[in-house]
This record gives C-alpha cells, sequence and structure tokens, in this order.
C-alpha cells in the first residue's frame, strides 16, 4: 500500500482563494483585515513560520503588522508591545510566535492579548470558550489538521483517534475539538508519561503525531490504512525538517500528510480565517 498524501498546500491554496473573497468584501465595507505578529528572538525556524504569515496576508489582501524584539527582550518589553497591539485599530487580530525565549512568562503575555484579537485561539479565554462549546477562534494547527481531514474525506466520525504530545498549540487542545459531536472521535492521548505508545497506536484509525521526536512512529506500529498526520518539527544538521513520522509508514498507511508540505500550511491557512472570522464580526457588530 502507499498512502495518499494529505496535501496541505493544496487545500491551503484553496483556503486562501476563498478568503480573499471575503477579504474583499469587507474592503467594500471599509473594513482592511490586519494581522500582526509579535516575534522575539532570532529562531530561523519562528522567523521562516512568521514570514509565511505575512506571505500569505499579501496573498489575501490582509494587511501585515510586524513586531520584532531581540532574545534579550524583557518580559515588560513584550507586555508594552502587546498592550500596543491590542489598542491598534489597524490590527484586527494578532499572534505571539511561540516560544518565547527562556524566562519570559508566556501565559502571562497570552493572557494580557485581548481575547478578540486573539488570532491563534490560545488566550485562555478562548480555550474555554472551546472547553464550554462555544464560538470563538480555534487554535490554528489543531482546526488545521481537522480541515485537512475533512477535506480528503477521511472519516473522522467514530474514529479512534492517538494524539501524541501534549503541548499547548497541539496535544492540549487537538482531543477537544475532535470529540465535539460535529467531528464525534474517540481520542486516546499519549505523551512521554505514557508506558506503551505502540499498544495505543496500534489500535488508531487517525494518528496525530506531534511529539517533536524524529522518526518515532514506526511502521510496524500504525495500522494498514491509518491516517497519519506528521506534525513533529525536527532539524538535522543542515536545518532540513525532520518529522515524527518514519518514512516506511507510507507503505502501511492509507493517507500521510507530508512534513513540510502538510499540516504547515493549513497551520498558516486556519490563521488567516480566524483573522477573516474576527473582522467579519467586529464589522457586523458595528
Ligand atoms: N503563536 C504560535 N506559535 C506557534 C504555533 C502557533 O500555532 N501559534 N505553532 C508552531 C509553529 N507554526 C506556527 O506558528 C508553524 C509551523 C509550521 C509552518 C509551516 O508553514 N511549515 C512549512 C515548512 C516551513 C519550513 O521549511 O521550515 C511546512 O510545513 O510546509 C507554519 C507555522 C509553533 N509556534
Amino acid at each position: 500500500m502507499t498512502a495518499q498524501i494529505l496535501d496541505g498546500k493544496a487545500t491551503a491554496a484553496a483556503i486562501k482563494s476563498e478568503l480573499a473573497v471575503r477579504v474583499a468584501a469587507l474592503k467594500e465595507r471599509g473594513v482592511t483585515p490586519g494581522l500582526g505578529t509579535v516575534l522575539v528572538g532570532e529562531d530561523p525556524g519562528s522567523q521562516k513560520y512568521v514570514a509565511g504569515k505575512h506571505r500569505d496576508c499579501a496573498q489575501v489582501g490582509i494587511a501585515s503588522i510586524q513586531r520584532e524584539l531581540p532574545a534579550t527582550a524583557t518580559q515588560d518589553e513584550i507586555e508594552a508591545v502587546v498592550r500596543e497591539l491590542n489598542e491598534d485599530p489597524a490590527c484586527t487580530g494578532y499572534i505571539v510566535q511561540l516560544p518565547l525565549p527562556k524566562g519570559i512568562d508566556e501565559n502571562r503575555i497570552l493572557e494580557l492579548m485581548d481575547p478578540a484579537k486573539d488570532a491563534d485561539g490560545l488566550h485562555p479565554m478562548n480555550l474555554g470558550r472551546l472547553v464550554l462549546n462555544e464560538p470563538g477562534p480555534l487554535p490554528c494547527t489543531p482546526y488545521g489538521i481537522i480541515q485537512l481531514l475533512r477535506k480528503h474525506g477521511v472519516e473522522i466520525n467514530g474514529a479512534e483517534v492517538v494524539v501524541v504530545g501534549r503541548g499547548v498549540t497541539i496535544g492540549r487542545s487537538m482531543p477537544l475539538l475532535l470529540t465535539r459531536r460535529s467531528e464525534n472521535a474517540t481520542v486516546t492521548q499519549c505523551h512521554t508519561g505514557t508506558r506503551d505508545l505502540s499498544t495505543h497506536l496500534k489500535q488508531a484509525d487517525i494518528v496525530i503525531a506531534a511529539a517533536g521526536v524524529p522518526h518515532l512512529i514506526k511502521p510496524e506500529d500504525v495500522k494498514p490504512g491509518a491516517a497519519v498526520l506528521d506534525v513533529g518539527v525536527s532539524r538535522d544538521e543542515s536545518g532540513k525538517i525532520v518529522g515524527d513520522v518514519h518514512p516506511g509508514v507510507a507503505e502501511v498507511a492509507g493517507w500521510l500528510s507530508p512534513n513540510p508540505g502538510g499540516v504547515g500550511p493549513m497551520t498558516r491557512a486556519q490563521l488567516l480565517v480566524n483573522v477573516v472570522e474576527a473582522a467579519e464580526l467586529a464589522a457586523d457588530a458595528g
């Protein structure tokens, strides 16, 4: 068996085309959505992701607002930028690129953001809305994964899903999304404390690997025909991405998301969806 590719690049391009139409409609109503980004430090991966987000904005007509601080920036300096973006009317939504340098209280920064401008869905109020099943911005990577599965016709309803990882951007909220009535999956969350990962993986119809451990998911652990999403990002000596999924999995899985070219572009597309939806809500309100 050779897995069908869950092509995030093409799927994200289709989502962006639809968004460009919605942005044009907003502009006719006198509203220009603007995405702000706060990047602290010089991590090459983060720089690349933020640059990609602004490239996407240009493609769909969203204005870009970029704030960069050195790795030595203090908690107070970062908080000042967050306060400034909260007040800036041109910035209709923004993100603080994670991770922040060691010593910075990430949660305090997220809590300080205006929840109405939280384009990542990571503000505690928006995560709470997700728990309560209330409308709000959805975390970008988890919702991007759901969209990727839906658009490729992978059955989520009733599926046994294993999520590997428990980080704030993916692992924490992925099960919340998958167990909503609209998705209706049964989820097992695995992490570094899981005693026998292999036993859980072998039961899974869908595997979401977000551990950041190169080639953690081996072909012999994957149920034939399963959908496998590779979200892990490690880098080799030359800076090339090494995912969580062993290349041999392509011979066993029914569907496989490439990495790069799978979940990453979907994360960026979902970010733009959140920005456009927030701008539409604000325009409707007044
Ligand atoms: N504030 C946030 N920080 C981080 C998030 C997040 O959702 N919000 N998630 C990750 C990084 N991330 C988003 O910012 C992200 C990861 C990957 C990509 C992407 O487009 N990747 C490309 C490959 C790019 C490369 O070559 O390095 C791909 O997969 O094709 C975009 C965004 C942590 N931080």
